[in-house]
C-alpha cells in the first residue's frame, strides 16, 4: 500500500431504519471514497445521516444495500463477507467516540495497553506504545489515573490514544475535539493529521467544530442521505 491508495470504499450504500409509516431512510446511495493520507470532515445537520455512516464504515452497522471495501478488501456486499468482524476492527479500524468508552476500572495506560493486549502484543510492548502515545498528547503524566479522575479533555486525549495503539490504517472519529479547548483541539488535529501522513492513514471524523475546519482535506456534507462534497 502506498499514500494515495484507497482505504475506504464505499459504493451505493444505503440504510433505512424501521418499515412501513416508521421507515426512516437515513442513507440513501451514497458513495465515498477516501485515501490514505486523507483527513475528511462529514458535516451536517443533526439525523442527516453521519453517525450512521461512520458506523457502517466501522463495520459496526449492516448497510441495507450497497458495498463497503476496506484496505482494499470488499468486506460488506448484500451481507457481511468475513464473520470476524471483531478481529478485521481490531486490524484495521480505530475510533474515537464522542463518548470517551474507556473502561472505568482499568488505569489511563491500561486502556490503552488493552488494545494491543487483544490483539496479542506483548505487555511490555503494549505498556511501552502507550506512554509513547500518552507523552505525545501531553497526558502522559495521568497515565496511572483512573478514568474517574480524568478532566474531560484529559480522557478525550486517552481515548484517541488508544484509538491510535495499534497504528490502524483507518481513523474514524466522532466529534474528537467537542471536549477541547480551541488550542488543544487544533494541536489534537495536527497529531491526527502528522499520523495519517506517516502511518499512510486515512481520517473520517463527524464534526461540528468550526474551529477545526481549516485541518481537513475535504468537508463532506451530508444532506438528506445524500453527500454533497466540497
Ligand atoms: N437505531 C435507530 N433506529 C431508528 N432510527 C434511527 C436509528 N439511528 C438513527 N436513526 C435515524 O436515522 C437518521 C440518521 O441518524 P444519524 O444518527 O446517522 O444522524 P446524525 O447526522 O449522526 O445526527 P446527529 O448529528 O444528531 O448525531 C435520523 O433520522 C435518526 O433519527
Amino acid at each position: 500500500m502506498a499514500p494515495g491508495d484507497i482505504l475506504i470504499d464505499v459504493k451505493g450504500v444505503a440504510k433505512h431504519y424501521g418499515a412501513g409509516e416508521t421507515r426512516v431512510d437515513a442513507l440513501r446511495s451514497v458513495d465515498l471514497q477516501v485515501r490514505a493520507g486523507e483527513v475528511i470532515a462529514l458535516l451536517g445537520p443533526s439525523g442527516s445521516g453521519k453517525t450512521t455512516l461512520l458506523n457502517i464504515i466501522g463495520c459496526i452497522l449492516a448497510p441495507t444495500a450497497g458495498q463497503l471495501a476496506l484496505d482494499g478488501e470488499t468486506v460488506f456486499d448484500g451481507r457481511w463477507l468475513r464473520d470476524d468482524l471483531r478481529r478485521l476492527r481490531l486490524d484495521k479500524i480505530g475510533f474515537i467516540f464522542q463518548a470517551h468508552n474507556l473502561l472505568p476500572f482499568l488505569t489511563a495506560g491500561e486502556n490503552v495497553a488493552l488494545v494491543l493486549d487483544l490483539a496479542g502484543a506483548p505487555a511490555a510492548m503494549g505498556q511501552a506504545r502507550a506512554r509513547e502515545l500518552l507523552d505525545y498528547l501531553e497526558v502522559g503524566h495521568r497515565a496511572g489515573e483512573k478514568p474517574a479522575h480524568l478532566s474531560g479533555g484529559e480522557a478525550q486525549r486517552v481515548a484517541i490514544a488508544r484509538a491510535l495503539a495499534n497504528r490502524p490504517r483507518i481513523i474514524l472519529a466522532d466529534e474528537p475535539t467537542a471536549a477541547l479547548d480551541s488550542q488543544r483541539a487544533q494541536l489534537v488535529m495536527d497529531l491526527l493529521r502528522k499520523l495519517a501522513a506517516e502511518q499512510e492513514a486515512c481520517i473520517v471524523t463527524v464534526t461540528h467544530d468550526e474551529k477545526i475546519f481549516d485541518r481537513f482535506d475535504r468537508l463532506i456534507h451530508l444532506r438528506d442521505g445524500h453527500l454533497v462534497q466540497t
